[in-house]
């Protein structure tokens, strides 16, 4: 996370992950995708029980919120407008969801002066371990940008996409990433797969659906390189006692 990206944080209409707050201080600019705004209006006052519910939430204002506005509740979205937060009704749009609402709103419309598509990292909390056909269409959102780097994350597991088109050096922060992994063909047969840093790496072996995929593997170097034919799905465990998350509320300043 403390590299030079520009990170952009997607907050989405599924439970808040602690993560999110750790993310929220590191992030440029962010964005709720429609009933995410609900989400972080809800659980705010939960994790600060101590604070004042509206000082609070002041401090966790949203500089965005964008989707067809079906979810989002009329109070939540008074309280953040009241707050400066911009909020963008593309209910005209009933092909793509709100997630694809806001990424093709980060990458494509200028939001941030000074910083290009390429220099952004996307990190999207509530996209993992709710209503599965949502998470396909997060899983989605991955392929639908492929060029551009976009982290689904929780508190349990982060994700990514592997582009073919190059050779994935991926660096380990092994405080916090850990020890599990998978590489998964999603859509697509994957028909030579190498693999090096791994306790099962892959030998030019072809993985599909139906039959061999990797999950449940290990990590064993602190740099995992992958080669394959085929965009792989990378999924890395996040260690739940240290790192990233012991920091995530503890030092949020007030
Ligand atoms: N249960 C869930 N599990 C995972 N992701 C979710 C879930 N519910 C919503 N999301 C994500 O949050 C975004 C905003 O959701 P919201 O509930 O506001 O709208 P929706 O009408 O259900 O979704 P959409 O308009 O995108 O179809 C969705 O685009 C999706 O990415
Ligand atoms: C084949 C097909 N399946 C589902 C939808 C519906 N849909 C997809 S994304 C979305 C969310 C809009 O915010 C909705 C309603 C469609 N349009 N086309």
């Amino acid at each position: 996370m403390d590299d030079d990206h520009v990170n952009i944080l997607v907050v989405l209409n599924y439970q808040i992950p602690l993560i999110t707050f750790f993310l929220w201080k590191k992030a440029a600019l962010r964005v709720c995708a429609d009933g995410g705004a609900n989400q972080l209006y809800d659980c705010i006052p939960h994790f600060y029980p101590h604070e004042d519910p509206t000082r609070i939430r002041t401090k966790f204002k949203p500089d965005l919120i964008k989707g067809d506005l079906d979810s989002l509740r009329p109070e939540v979205k008074a309280f953040y407008q009241g707050l400066g937060t911009c909020v963008l009704d593309a209910s005209y749009d009933q092909d793509t969801t709100d997630l694809h609402k806001c990424v093709s709103h980060v990458l494509n419309d200028n939001v941030l002066s000074d910083c290009k598509p390429n220099q952004m990292r996307i990190l999207v909390v509530g996209a993992l371990g709710g209503r599965l056909d949502h998470e396909f269409g997060n899983l989605n959102i991955l392929y639908s940008f492929p060029n551009s780097r976009i982290i689904l994350i929780n508190d349990e597991s982060m994700v990514f996409l592997l582009s073919k088109e190059f050779i994935h050096r991926i660096h380990i922060n092994r405080v916090n990433e850990g020890p599990y992994c998978g590489l998964i063909p999603l859509g697509n047969q994957a028909k030579s797969t190498t693999t090096t840093g791994l306790r099962w790496n892959l030998e030019g072996q072809s993985m599909e659906f139906g039959g061999l995929i990797s999950v449940c593997n290990q990590l064993q170097s602190d740099d995992v390189t992958v080669m394959s034919d085929t965009d792989l799905i990378w999924t890395v465990t996040i260690d739940k006692v240290k790192g990233w998350l012991k920091e995530s509320i503890a030092t949020t300043e007030l």
